[in-house]
Formats: structure tokens, C-alpha cells, sequence
């Protein structure tokens, strides 16, 4: 019966959660990774069955699939298929402890805080489990003492391999969960000490008061014969399931090596003889056993439920629902507070031991302003510039007095050739070349005015021959002769007595409406640029801050020990704020107090204008961080983004010189309006009540939120 077959599922599960005293069940467990042609099936159709109080060696080669297994358990992995109830429910269920304080996980790589002390990581795992200080105190006091672990104040980076090891089986100890999964607790720890490890394993598995379950993988195989039960495990498969002694017995051998080695071989001559991967009578474990070595058959749980070869097992997929899900769903909504906060102490904890980085990470934006206070926007100066001076009779020697001497360096060359091939061979920017008559003729235009001749006009009129190759340049060498001519020829008009305003460009420039009439780029440009160092600072330090969390499976571990990963996120924003506060004030501090940047607008607009863009480049930098899983390609994400933003947000450049079809793809980047937005406040002293202020205000809190989203949606699916 078909549809009998998965309601008769269903039901026994709700039998087993009520009645069924097994820590661990697990029933056609499917778990592959990759797709397509690249998908590798890592755990096929696994039954298993751990019961409370037991301690379960977990055995197999390398590769076999123990640690996807370990981590489809802790709710750290999601299953393909099948089913796995943990302490009554299916890891990651709502209000299921599993992640969370139920479990201990000792992964197998390290994941410890290598800038951390002992007693800081041991506080940090306590913190989340809710522990009082004095309970952390108290566990840790024990902890050392049966690790003989170093002081409590020692850096985990200054431990041994060994050692970091058993820091890390203490933190899996810490918190005295229900269930222990240890992956390799013993690698590296002597004989003596693995001894007392087993002791203390078994005496927490018995004791009255609180069976602990334990799972653990060990390489050495004969020490899992203090195991209360051990799995055998070959290609994603349990090949036997039971007591070391049994095991001994059935197949007449005295080591759990030699046993595991004929079952080896024994699978490899079936897929050899057939085709079939699995074959489901062998893959039904001979015998399950509860605590008191009741057969499972025999507890309650009907044959179907165990071996449901009859049922449709697809519709028990692990998609379909809650079950399998692997993590808790609520966790966008319900964060919290005490998860945070060990969170946060510990980034702070992080910050303070690297005090170096610290005040690098204050110094840089006050640096990067300065950088570009005294870099971008003032006049070139000291610049080469050859003179050819053919006017022997002494006014063509007077302009050329005019010119700014600070700016232009003059080099005589006795020929217009000489001169040209100054600026061909690189040695100045231009040539100057004053005509032998120009003494008569500018006497003779401005005498003549408008009935000068063409040869007078001519021989009136310096020419400039420049390297045009640097527009900055070459405009403020122009600039620098049209102003030194315009003062030179209003001079000579007052001596010949007439109006020197003859020589002015008949275009007068008033007061100005905004600004001044010597306007700089770097008023132009600091606005954008106070947003972009604090955008991409945010960006970059974000970014490196989550992936060095998620290396090493150090996030991995937290989110076992039950932290979501909304919340680690949470944790980062507001210790990155506390950071970012400093780097905003000292940036203003630079820009507006000591360069004199002018603000006209209210101050308190700009300071909160700069803190929600950097807001914004922290949320930008979750998601780099979320979407990598590495700092080399996180930092290439952070780097690659910054020059697309600068060019495109109008911060080197005004927007209106880009194509008009470009303009909304620049209108749409999150530091556009923002920039125009204080530029605005800025320099015409506008406030909120003007719409391209609000707009910058709108669009970057539309952004921030938006791209806080999006990073919350990608760690959720990715946790
Ligand atoms: N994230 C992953 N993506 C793709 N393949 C993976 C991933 N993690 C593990 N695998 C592959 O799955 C298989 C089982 O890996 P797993 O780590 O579970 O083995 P294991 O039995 O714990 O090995 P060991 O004893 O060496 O730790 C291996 O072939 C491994 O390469």
C-alpha cells in the first residue's frame, strides 16, 4: 500500500520521537555534493542507529563520509533524502536544540580563535550555551585540569597541535551537552591522556543523572573497542552496526581491524559480482540494538518503518518540509541578544589583541584624506617651459615678467627649433616664441585698434606651441600666458593713456550664487571621495572580517554551537559601527578641520550621511563575504567593485559627462546621490528639506537594507 507506506512513516517517526529511546536514527540517508556529471553521492541510503548513552565509534577509511555524516547530525549539512532524528527531532528543526546546546561538536580541523587565550574561546562557547560565569569558570577550571591544557591565558596560537586539539574537545566538553560528536579527539594525544579521555567518555555515558551520547571517529581503529557500539563504515555505507565484542565473535577474529577488513572485502566481491551499489538486504543492519540490547524490531517500531522497501521512499525526501532542513527556520526573525553579545566581545576580544591593525584601520581613512588634500586639485607648479624671445626692443622681455613664476620655470632657447625640440625631447611642457617686431606691433595694434593690419595683428601674437599630452598641464600653462597678456597689455594701455579695460574679455564674473569664483576640484571631489573611503573601507574590512570567520570552519563551529548566522552578522555590523565611528570622525576631522573642505550645511547631516554609506559598503561587504568562502576570492570581489563605483558615481567626474544611457546605471549605484547629496550639504549649505539631499538619505538607506537582505537570504541558504 503505497500511501499507507508513507503515512505508516510519518507515524512511526512520531513513535519513535514519543517512545523510541535512540539518540540517533537514521534511515536512508542520502547526502551528495556537487551536480550533474560533477555530483559525488557521499552517503548512500545509510541506516544507522546510535542509542542514548552509547558511545558509538564511527570507523571507516578515509573519505568514507564520516564527517558529512558527523555534520548532517550537528544540522550543519542538509541531506539529500531519507530520514535523521537526532534527540527526538530532525536536526534543525524548530526549537530543537540540534545545533544548539544539545549537541558538542569537536570538528576536525582546530576551529579555535588562534588570537584568543584559552579561557576567552572557553567563555565565548559559554556565553552562547548560556552558561553563568560561574558555571564557565567552574567547567573551565575542570577542563584544563583533565586536559592537562596550559593557563587559561595562553594564546591558542602558542600552543602545540596537540594542545589545540584538546582545547578544542573541551569547548565540544564545556557547556555538558546531551550528545558529543567528536571527530578525531584523540589525533596527537599521548597514550596516558587518551586513556583518561576513553575514562571520562564512558563515565559521562553512564552516569545516572545524564546520559551522554557520544559519537566519535578515531583512526585508531582498536581504541573504538571501548566503544559501546561501533559503525563500520565503507562508501557511504554502514556495513555492520554493532558491539565491538559481537563483532569479534560473529566473524572469529580478535581484532576490529581484521573484522572490518573482511567486511571490506566481502562488499567490494558484491559490487563486483553485481552491478548494484547497494544491496538492501546487506545494507539492513543484522541487528539493531537499544540500550538494553533489545533487538529494534522488537521496540515498538514496525518493519516498515525500518526497511520500508515497500514504501515510496522519495516522499520521504528531506525537501519536502521541515524535516532535513538542517538549520533552525525562524532564524531571521528570532536572534538572540546573548548570542550577540559573545559574538561581539569576541570580535572585540579579536580587535583589542591586534591593537597594531586597530589603529591602522582608524589611520587609513584620515590617511587616504590627506592623500588627496595634498595630492588632487591644486595648480601644478615649478613647471619647464622654453622661452624663445626674438623681440630685441624690450616689450616681448616685459610680458614675459607677467608670467607666474611659481608656476611656470622659463628656459631661454636662442631659436624656435631649439625651443621645439625642448618639448620633443621631453625637457619642458611648451615653447613660447615672440616675434622679432612684436615691440612695434602691439604698439601699433592697440594704436591702430581696429584698423590694424593683418602683418601687425600677426607679428602681435605670441605663439604657444605645447606637448598637450597632460590636458592639467598644458590648460594652466595656457591660462598662465592669457592671464600674464591680459595684465602685461592693460598696463601698457595705461601708459599710453588709454582704458586698460580694452583689454579685458568682455565677460564680467559677479558674486557667485554658490561657491567661489576660484573654484577647486578638490571641493568637487572630497565630498565623493569622504564617501567612497568610508564605503569601501566598510566594504574591504567587512568582507575580510566574515571570511577569516568562516576559515578554518571556525563560523561552522559557532553556527553548530547554535548561533544563526544572521546573528554573527548582526554582531559584525555593530562592532564594524563602533570601528567605522572612529574612522568617520577622524576622517572629518582631516577633511573639514584641517584641509578646510568648506561646509556650509549642517554638520550633523554630513556625519550621518557618511556613517549610513559606510553602513551601506558594510552590508555590500557581507555579501562578497557570504558569496566566497576564501579571502583571496572575496578580496578580489571587494577590489574588482571599487573602480566600476569611483568612475561610474560621479566622484572623479560629473555624472553629465557620461553617456546618457550609462547615467542610469551610475544613477542607480548606491554612492551616486549620496555623493551629490554632501556635496550639496557641503558646499551650498543645504539640509533634508532639499530633494537631492533626501534622495542620497533614501537611496542609501534603500540600498543598505537591500543589500543587508540579500546577504541575510545568501548566509541563510548557504548555512
Ligand atoms: N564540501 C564538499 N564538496 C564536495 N565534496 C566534498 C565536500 N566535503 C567532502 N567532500 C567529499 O566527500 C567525501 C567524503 O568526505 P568526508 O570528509 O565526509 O570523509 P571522511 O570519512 O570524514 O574522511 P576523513 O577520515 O579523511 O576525514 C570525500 O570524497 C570528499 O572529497
Amino acid at each position: 500500500m503505497a500511501t499507507s507506506g508513507y503515512s505508516s512513516i510519518e507515524n512511526g517517526y512520531r513513535g519513535i520521537r514519543e517512545e523510541y529511546p535512540a539518540a540517533i536514527f537514521g534511515q536512508g540517508v542520502n547526502k551528495s555534493y556537487g551536480r550533474g556529471k560533477n555530483k559525488l553521492s557521499v552517503l548512500q541510503d545509510l541506516n544507522m542507529n546510535v542509542p542514548r548513552g552509547a558511545i558509538y565509534g564511527l570507523l571507516g577509511p578515509s573519505g568514507c563520509g564520516k564527517t558529512t555524516l558527523l555534520r548532517c547530525i550537528v544540522g550543519r549539512l542538509n541531506y539529500d533524502s531519507g530520514h535523521l532524528i537526532v534527540l527526538g527531532d530532525h536536526p534543525g528543526a524548530r526549537g530543537h536544540g540540534i545545533p544548539g546546546s544539545m549537541v558538542g561538536y569537536m570538528p576536525q580541523e582546530t576551529a579555535l580563535f588562534n588570537e584568543m587565550t584559552i579561557g576567552e574561546t572557553l567563555s565565548y562557547f559559554g556565553r552562547i550555551h548560556a552558561m553563568t560565569s560561574d558555571g564557565i569558570k567552574k567547567r573551565t577550571d575542570f577542563l584544563l585540569e583533565f586536559l592537562t591544557l596550559p593557563k587559561p591565558n595562553r594564546l591558542i596560537k602558542e600552543l602545540s597541535g596537540g594542545q589545540k586539539r584538546r582545547v578544542s574537545f573541551s569547548v565540544a566538553l564545556l557547556h555538558e551537552p546531551e550528545l558529543l560528536i567528536l571527530d578525531e579527539p584523540t589525533v596527537g594525544v599521548d597514550p596516558l591522556l587518551r586513556e583518561r579521555i576513553w575514562k571520562h567518555l564512558l563515565s559521562i555515558s553512564q552516569s545516572s543523572g545524564q546520559k551522554t551520547t557520544i559519537i566519535i571517529t578515531t583512526h585508531y581503529i582498536e581504541e573504538a573497542r571501548q566503544a559501546n557500539r561501533v559503525g563500520l563504515m565503507r562508501s557511504g555505507r554502514l556495513l555492520a552496526e554493532e558491539a565491538p565484542d559481537t563483532l569479534l565473535h560473529q566473524h572469529h577474529k580478535d581484532s576490529l581491524e581484521s573484522v572490518f577488513l573482511e567486511l571490506c572485502r566481502e562488499d567490494k566481491n558484491e559490487e563486483n559480482t553485481d552491478n548494484m551499489t547497494i544491496n538492501k538486504k546487506d545494507q539492513k543492519p543484522d541487528c539493531i540494538h537499544n540500550d538494553d540490547d533489545e533487538p529494534l524490531l522488537d521496540a515498538g517500531l514496525n518493519e516498515s518503518i525500518i526497511y520500508p522497501d515497500a514504501a515510496p521512499r522519495k516522499s520521504t525526501d528531506s525537501s519536502s518540509g521541515d524535516h532535513g532542513d538542517g538549520v533552525c527556520n525562524c532564524c531571521v526573525k528570532c536572534f538572540r541578544p546573548r548570542n550577540i553579545l559573545a559574538q561581539m566581545i569576541k570580535n572585540f576580544t579579536l580587535m583589542k589583541r591586534n591593537i597594531g591593525f586597530l589603529l591602522f584601520e582608524f589611520m587609513l581613512p584620515a590617511i587616504q584624506i590627506v592623500l588627496f588634500c595634498l595630492c588632487i586639485g591644486r595648480d601644478p607648479y615649478d613647471l619647464q617651459f622654453g622661452v624663445v624671445n626674438m623681440d630685441t626692443l624690450g616689450l616681448g622681455g616685459d610680458l614675459l615678467t607677467y608670467l607666474d613664476s611659481e608656476v611656470v620655470h622659463q628656459v631661454n632657447y636662442s631659436s624656435l627649433d631649439a625651443g621645439l625640440d625642448s618639448v620633443k625631447a621631453g625637457q619642458t611642457w611648451g615653447t613660447i616664441y615672440i616675434n622679432q617686431n612684436f615691440t612695434f606691433a602691439i604698439i601699433d595694434r592697440f594704436a591702430k585698434g581696429a584698423n590694424a593690419s593683418n602683418t601687425t595683428l600677426d607679428e602681435s601674437t605670441v605663439k604657444l606651441y605645447l606637448d598637450m599630452t597632460n590636458q592639467q598641464i598644458a590648460l594652466i600653462i595656457q591660462e598662465k600666458v592669457a592671464q600674464a597678456f591680459q595684465d602685461f597689455s592693460s598696463t601698457l594701455l595705461i601708459k599710453f593713456h588709454q582704458n586698460p579695460a580694452i583689454a579685458q574679455v568682455p565677460i564680467k564674473l559677479e558674486s557667485p550664487v554658490y561657491g567661489s569664483n576660484t573654484p577647486s576640484f578638490t571641493n568637487f571631489m572630497a565630498p565623493g571621495v569622504i564617501i567612497s573611503i568610508t564605503f569601501f573601507l566598510a566594504t574591504g574590512l567587512t568582507t575580510l572580517s566574515f571570511v577569516l570567520e568562516k576559515k578554518e570552519g571556525l563560523l561552522d563551529r559557532s553556527l553548530a554551537a547554535g548561533m544563526t548566522s544572521v546573528e554573527i552578522m548582526l554582531a559584525h555590523v555593530m562592532t564594524q559601527l563602533v570601528v567605522m565611528a572612529v574612522q568617520v570622525a577622524i576622517l572629518l576631522v582631516c577633511a573639514l578641520l584641517i584641509f578646510h573642505v568648506p561646509y556650509e550645511g549642517p554638520l550633523i547631516w554630513v556625519i550621518v550621511l557618511v556613517l549610513l554609506q559606510g553602513f551601506c559598503g558594510m552590508a555590500l561587504g557581507m555579501i562578497f563575504s557570504s558569496i566566497c568562502d576564501n579571502e583571496n576570492s572575496a578580496i578580489q570581489c571587494a577590489l574588482g567593485s571599487v573602480y566600476p563605483m569611483l568612475l561610474l558615481s560621479g566622484i572623479i567626474w560629473p555624472v553629465e559627462a557620461i553617456p546618457i544611457w550609462m547615467r542610469y546605471i551610475s544613477y542607480s549605484l548606491p554612492m551616486t546621490y549620496a555623493a551629490d547629496a554632501l556635496r550639496c550639504v557641503l558646499s551650498r549649505g543645504w539640509d533634508i528639506t532639499m530633494m537631492p539631499v533626501w534622495r542620497g538619505y533614501l537611496a542609501t538607506m534603500g540600498w543598505s537594507l537591500g543589500l543587508l537582505l540579500i546577504a541575510a537570504i545568501i548566509l541563510r541558504i548557504k548555512q
